[in-house]
């Protein structure tokens, strides 16, 4: 078969431009705070939709983002659209915006749409006016066909039209400004610069009226080291920086809009613009989840609530109609999910050492987490355990013993989860899906209980050799008082059982355990090692059952035919 040739080698992808910066102080920071978030799903995100938000829905957007605490949210671009104009009217004149929370708009460098922007602001409290031109080279030459001092001069010209109209229209708007040179990361640096500069000339930033300069990576281009590179020359090299609030709006087109802003903060960026669940244009502004969410799991405090992060979503997904993927970091339905078996016994060993230190005192609100596998504890963003392990051919002995612990507070012992993990493990091949909790409870209770037996008291006639595990406190419940397990084993045989040994297991806290004991019996049937397990109030009736339990299975699994298990067990009987 030919090879075609790859287009990246033939001259049509050039390499990324790199930035010439001496003693880059970035990549030894970490990051100490949040930034300022912007939120842009009304805007960026909206613009980006099929269908562009209704009234309802844009509403639904904005009260969620309130909410979750966004003091700055990007409401539209007011001259775009009527229906971006009268959600803005909307919020203002219904007195819908909060005190703390300052919306923004955006607008291109032209006078009708400045002016028509300015007007449409009358009676906001607070408000950000957002202009922007691109700058680069591509843009200056194949869209505006300008050279550098005109591409200037439009950004220039704009801050002029705005503070025209402001001190006309707005007199009593606390407003605010951002200049956005678009294209930001294709621009040569010191073009992106001189624009900013002269924009400030025009602004005159001071303490009281500070400046939002917003880089934009508008089509992500290069590896997120060069960006940071970028914003931390920038950071150096911006005049009035005291003044300056240096923002961020990264684009995810290579996949790494988030560490891009990532490593923007530490370069020196103090507030990052996107969108919640990474909508947006093409593959999406930076995802503000992901990276409050990243802050969070660095003990950062991000200022934000994820705490109904299933509910953050369900929002997210009716205003954009997108769905959300299942491995979105932190918000996707499988992300606190494992499958495979090396994973579930980690996870269940992590949450088992966690439920100690507990008992031993620790608070769990201030135990550090370190459960493998789960970068967070799904509960920090309300999320259950429910789900954190799920059952398939790729599972082990760790996943099933932690479905049984979690749903039945049944507490295996290793050697009978390994014989029942097996089974379940050929089940589910032989089923080709995965199995449900409930189908695992019920295959274990159908396979090793004898319901039968489980109140019914047996004599046995015949000794059966057995090793008991004893799930529970068998002194202190029902009538076999005993103080010793020499004694209980004395007691039992009074039955006709030939107890071996007696194992203590479990903490007795479980569901399963509350009102008596599980007792697992390993039974030598024969040449055979069988597994039986009861439960009852009392010791003897749980013991007696396990071991009934386990003849039985003796006698099924002698046979021949074995019938499988029956797909599906759910709701048997
Ligand atoms: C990266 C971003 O996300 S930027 C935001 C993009 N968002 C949007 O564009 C959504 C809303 N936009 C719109 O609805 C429309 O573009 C409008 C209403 C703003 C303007 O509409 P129109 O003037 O009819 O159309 P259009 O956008 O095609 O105009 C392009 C013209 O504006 C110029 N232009 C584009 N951007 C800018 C800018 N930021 N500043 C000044 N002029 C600009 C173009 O060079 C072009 O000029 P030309 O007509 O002389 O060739
Ligand atoms: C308007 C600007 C900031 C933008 O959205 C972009 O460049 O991506
Ligand atoms: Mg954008």
């Amino acid at each position: 078969m030919a090879v075609r040739s790859n287009p990246s080698t033939s001259g049509r992808y050039a390499p990324p431009a790199t930035v010439a910066l001496e003693n880059r102080a970035w990549p030894s920071r970490t990051m100490s705070r949040a930034p300022r978030w912007l939120s842009t799903d009304l805007r960026d995100g909206n613009q980006s939709l099929v269908n562009p938000m209704s009234p309802d829905r844009k509403l639904a957007m904005f009260d969620l983002l309130v909410g979750m605490g966004f003091k700055e949210i990007e409401v539209g671009f007011p001259v775009a659209s009527q229906d971006d104009h009268d959600f803005l009217r909307m919020l203002i004149e219904g007195d819908l915006i909060p005190d703390d929370v300052r919306i923004s708009v955006l607008v291109q460098a032209r006078e009708e749409l400045i002016k028509g922007t300015v007007e449409s602001l009358a009676g906001a409290r607070a408000a950000t006016v957002h202009l922007y031109n691109a700058t680069s080279p591509q843009f200056r030459r194949m869209v505006f066909g300008m050279s550098r001092s005109e591409c200037k001069d439009l950004a220039v010209q704009g801050t002029r039209f705005f503070l025209k109209y402001a001190d006309r229209l707005l007199g009593d708007c606390d407003l605010g400004f951002q200049y956005s040179p678009e294209m930001f990361a294709d621009t040569e640096l010191d073009f992106s610069l001189e624009v900013c500069e002269a924009v400030m000339d025009v602004w005159q930033p001071e303490q009281s009226r500070p400046i939002i300069l917003n880089f934009p990576t508008t089509v992500e281009r290069s590896t997120p080291n060069v960006f940071a590179d970028q914003i931390e020359w920038l950071d150096r090299n911006l005049s009035r920086r005291e003044n300056v609030c240096l923002s961020v709006h990264p684009h995810n087109d290579r996949g790494t809009g988030v560490a891009s802003a990532e490593l923007a903060v530490l370069a020196g960026a103090q507030r990052v613009e996107g969108c919640l669940f990474g909508n947006g244009e093409r593959a999406g502004n930076v995802c503000l989840v992901t990276l409050g969410l990243n802050a969070l799991t660095h003990g950062i405090d991000p200022g934000l609530d994820f705490g109904d992060l299933n509910g953050i979503r369900r929002v997210v997904e009716w205003c954009n109609e997108i769905p959300v993927h299942p491995r979105h970091p932190y918000g996707g339905d499988m992300v606190y999910t494992a499958f495979s078996g090396s994973h579930q016994d980690a996870i269940k060993k992590g949450f088992d050492a966690r439920s100690r230190a507990v008992a031993d005192g620790a608070d769990p609100a201030t135990l550090a987490w370190e459960v493998p596998y789960l970068p967070l504890d799904p509960q920090d963003v309300g999320r259950t355990y429910e789900a954190v392990v799920r059952i398939n051919s790729q599972s082990g002995k760790g996943g099933v013993s932690y479905v049984l612990s979690s749903r039945q507070g049944l507490e295996l012992p290793r050697e009978l989860s390994v014989e029942f993990a097996a089974l379940v493990q050929r089940t589910a091949d032989e089923w080709g899906r995965e199995i449900e909790p409930d189908e695992i409870v019920r295959m274990f209770l159908t396979e090793y209980a004898s319901p039968r037996f489980l109140t019914v008291p047996v004599t046995f006639r015949k000794p059966v050799p057995t090793t008991l595990h004893v799930q529970g406190d068998p002194f202190v419940v029902g009538s076999d008082r005993a103080d010793s397990l020499g004694d209980l084993g004395a007691h039992l045989a009074s039955w006709g059982l030939r107890v071996d040994e007696i194992r203590r297991i479990g903490a007795g806290a479980a569901d399963a355990v509350r009102d008596g004991v599980v007792v697992y019996a390993d039974c030598t049937i024969g040449t055979r090692t069988v597994w039986g397990a009861g439960s009852a109030a009392s010791l003897d009736i749980a013991t007696r059952s396990a071991v009934s339990a386990a003849i039985t299975r003796a006698l099924r699994t002698s046979q021949p035919n074995r019938e499988p298990a029956r797909q599906p067990l759910l709701g048997a009987a």
